[in-house]
Order: C-alpha cells, then sequence, then structure tokens
C-alpha cells in the first residue's frame, strides 16, 4: 500500500529508510503509523493473512485500530523472513509470551550489525528475562534497543503530544531510532540505561492494575496519590535493586508511563483491574479485553522474585493475594493500611539529609 501524498510533514528530517514493524497488534500498528507518516516504506509483519489483506486493502486494521488510516508507504506482509531482509531497522511488538518463539524462529533472518528494537513491555517466564535480553540471546550478533515511556497507542494514532525513551548502549543506536520515529507529535529522549528503561515498562502494568481496582472501587483522589506513589516506591525499590538505574524511575520510562497507566481507562491493564473490583472475574475480564494486559503475567513473576531476593513489595503481593489466592479485596485492602513492616518510614534518607 503505497500513498504518494503521504509526507515527511511530521517533522522528521531524515531520508526515507526501510524499517519493519513485527506485531500486528495496537502498538505495532502505532508505531508503524508514525513510521509511514515519517516517510518510512514500513514492512508491517502479522501472522494474520486476513488483516493483512485488510490493511492493505483499506490502510486499516480494524481489529486493533478500528477507524485509524495508516498513510505512507506501509507493504503489510505475513512473510518475516522478507520483512527482516528488507530492513535496516527492526522494531518488535510482539506480546512477551511470544516473544522468543517468534525471534528463535526467524534468528536466521537478521543481519549482523541490524539494529533491533523491542517495544514490548514484559518478562519471560522462565529465567526473569527481559525482551533485549532475549534478543541479546538469540541474535547476538544484532545492535538491540528498547523503547518505552507513557506511550498509550491509541492517543499516539491520533497524533497527540507524546514522548518515549529509546535505551540502548550503542549512541548509534539511540541516534538512528530518534531520527526514524522522532516528529511534531512523538518525541523521542534517549537513555543508556537499557534494563532500567525496560523493567519499569513491564511494572508499571502491575500497578494499573492496582489503579483500576482503585478505581472501580471510588476510592478516591488521596487514594490515587497514595497509590502511585507507593507503586513509585516499590517499583523502583525493586529495580534499583536489580541494577537498574534510580534516576530511570523519575522520567519517562518510569513514573511517566507509571502515571498514564495509573489513571487511564485506555490502559488495558487498568481495565483489568476496574472489571475485577467491579466484581468480574479474571479469566473472563482477559477474555472481554481480547488484547494482551501484560501486567496479570508480570505480577507473577515479580512477586516470586521479590520473594526470591527479599524486596518489600506489599503493593505486588496484595494484588496477587486478590487475582490469584481469592482473598477478598476489602480484607487485602485493611492489611495494607495497617501493615507495620516498614510502613511508617516513607524513605530511607541519605545520613546527611536525615541527621
Ligand atoms: N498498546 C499500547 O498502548 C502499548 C504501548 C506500548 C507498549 N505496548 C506493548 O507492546 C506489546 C504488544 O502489545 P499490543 O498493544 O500491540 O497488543 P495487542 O493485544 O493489541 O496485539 C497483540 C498482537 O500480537 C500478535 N501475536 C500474539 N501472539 C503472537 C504470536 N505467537 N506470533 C505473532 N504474533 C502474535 C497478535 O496477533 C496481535 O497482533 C505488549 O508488550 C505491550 O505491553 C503496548
Ligand atoms: O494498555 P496498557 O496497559 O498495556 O498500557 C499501554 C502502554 O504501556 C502505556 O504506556
Amino acid at each position: 500500500m503505497s500513498d504518494t501524498n503521504a509526507s515527511r510533514d511530521s517533522g522528521a528530517q531524515n531520508p526515507p529508510h526501510d524499517v519493519a514493524v513485527l506485531g500486528g497488534g495496537s502498538f505495532g500498528t502505532a508505531m508503524t503509523k508514525v513510521l509511514g507518516e515519517n516517510g518510512h516504506r514500513v514492512h508491517f509483519w502479522m501472522r494474520d493473512q486476513a488483516q493483512a489483506d485488510e490493511i492493505r486493502k483499506t490502510g486499516i486494521n480494524s481489529r486493533y485500530m478500528p477507524g485509524v488510516k495508516l498513510e505512507g508507504d506501509i507493504e503489510p506482509t505475513t512473510d518475516l523472513a522478507d520483512a527482516v531482509s528488507k530492513a535496516e531497522v527492526v522494531f518488535v511488538a510482539i506480546p512477551s509470551k511470544a516473544f522468543r518463539a517468534v525471534i528463535r524462529e526467524h534468528s536466521n533472518d537478521f543481519r549482523d550489525g541490524q539494529i533491533v528494537v523491542s517495544l514490548t513491555k514484559g518478562i519471560e517466564e522462565h529465567g526473569f528475562k527481559l525482551m533485549s535480553e532475549i534478543l541479546q540471546e538469540e541474535i547476538p550478533r544484532c545492535q538491540i534497543g528498547v523503547l518505552s515511556g507513557p506511550n498509550l497507542a491509541a492517543e499516539i494514532a491520533a497524533r497527540d503530544l507524546t514522548a518515549t525513551v529509546i535505551a540502548a548502549k550503542d549512541p548509534d543506536v539511540r541516534r538512528t531510532v530518534q531520527d526514524l520515529l522522532g516528529c511534531e507529535y512523538f518525541r523521542v529522549y534517549a537513555n543508556v540505561d537499557v534494563y532500567g528503561v525496560e523493567l519499569a515498562g513491564a511494572l508499571k502494568n502491575i500497578y494499573a492494575i492496582v489503579a483500576g481496582l482503585a478505581s472501580a472501587l471510588d476510592m478516591g483522589e488521596n487514594a490515587k496519590a497514595m497509590l502511585i506513589t507507593r507503586g513509585l516506591a516499590e517499583m523502583s525499590r525493586f529495580a534499583v535493586s536489580l541494577g537498574a538505574n534510580p534516576m530511570t524511575f523519575m522520567g519517562l520510562a518510569g513514573v511517566g508511563d507509571l502515571i498514564v497507566t495509573c489513571t487511564s481507562s485506555k490502559s488495558r491493564n487498568f481495565r483489568i483491574g476496574y472489571a475485577v473490583g467491579k466484581g468480574q472475574n479474571l479469566d473472563d475480564a482477559v477474555k472481554e479485553l481480547g488484547q494482551v494486559a501484560e501486567g496479570i503475567y508480570t505480577l507473577k513473576l515479580v512477586k516470586e522474585r521479590s520473594e526470591a531476593i527479599g524486596i518489600y513489595m506489599p503493593l505486588v503481593r496484595g494484588l496477587y493475594e486478590i487475582l490469584y489466592g481469592n482473598a477478598s479485596i476489602k480484607a487485602v485492602i485493611n492489611s495494607l493500611m495497617m501493615a507495620v513492616q516498614n510502613s511508617d518510614v516513607e524513605f530511607i534518607l541519605p545520613r546527611t539529609i536525615s541527621q
């Protein structure tokens, strides 16, 4: 599908490139739209032939982004090897549960030095691996990056002002992705803390579910602020203990993404929490959503991991008890509010400040 009228009026300065986007869901579609509008030729891979045919014919991915027209030089395809072979840079928006399998099956199709950027905000079940670690293991000869931030797909597709973060060790990767994606409504910041940026994107989904629950129960604005702030403290404590930079959690990929997913019903994780808060059972809520809510899987993994390494995460534990342990929401709230362990200490202050 090619549209000669599609322009780079959105502000990108660099010449057009061939890029691939893997994953035909909401976020793959949103990123394809940005890249197409920036004038790049986008090889947009999805597994469903009918969906690829629809996009080729109408420019619309009606299952995941109804009413949104993809403009520009977009090539929908179900041939992943072909998409990857033509691309200078590959963006991967495949849910974490399927991420490794797809990359492994096609690992020989990637080239030495090819830039591969994960857009996925999840953790692999076995071994607590992040997506960039999977890329490193499966296609070690590629240059790897991670994109994360407060990035609701529907708002990006509507060209609402948005900022994101590209994290990569290599400055060329960071600059290339900034050039490809940046435009008048999409601003791309850079960070070297790949692990922190990526882990923040996965962790915030847990607190979005908590915030959805709180919203369903009409808990009020004070409670919302408490949950977001204590969620930030909890996720930073966990991530820093695993090697992330604490400053990352003060940025877009940390507190920024936490705010947007904890305050918007456009977040699928928030919607799962809301549905459960209104009395729906988790499986039914997931079925009704019909899209991925990574937080329900991340929650289990983070609970196990935090207990294994001795990091105090009361919100994670409480949500786990509600979603997987049949605890009543009221009982969990009560135990969280009355907990004594650590709860009266907001920060462990540096000695110079506390004295
Ligand atoms: N939607 C957003 O606002 C948003 C924003 C930033 C990051 N993300 C992240 O992007 C990732 C993808 O999310 P999404 O919003 O596109 O999900 P989605 O539920 O909208 O779509 C998921 C897509 O993955 C495809 N898929 C599932 N299993 C597959 C497999 N085995 N092989 C190939 N394709 C498969 C589905 O067919 C579908 O096209 C998630 O990790 C999510 O956290 C989403
Ligand atoms: O819809 P969610 O909950 O998967 O959140 C989407 C993005 O991660 C928001 O930045």
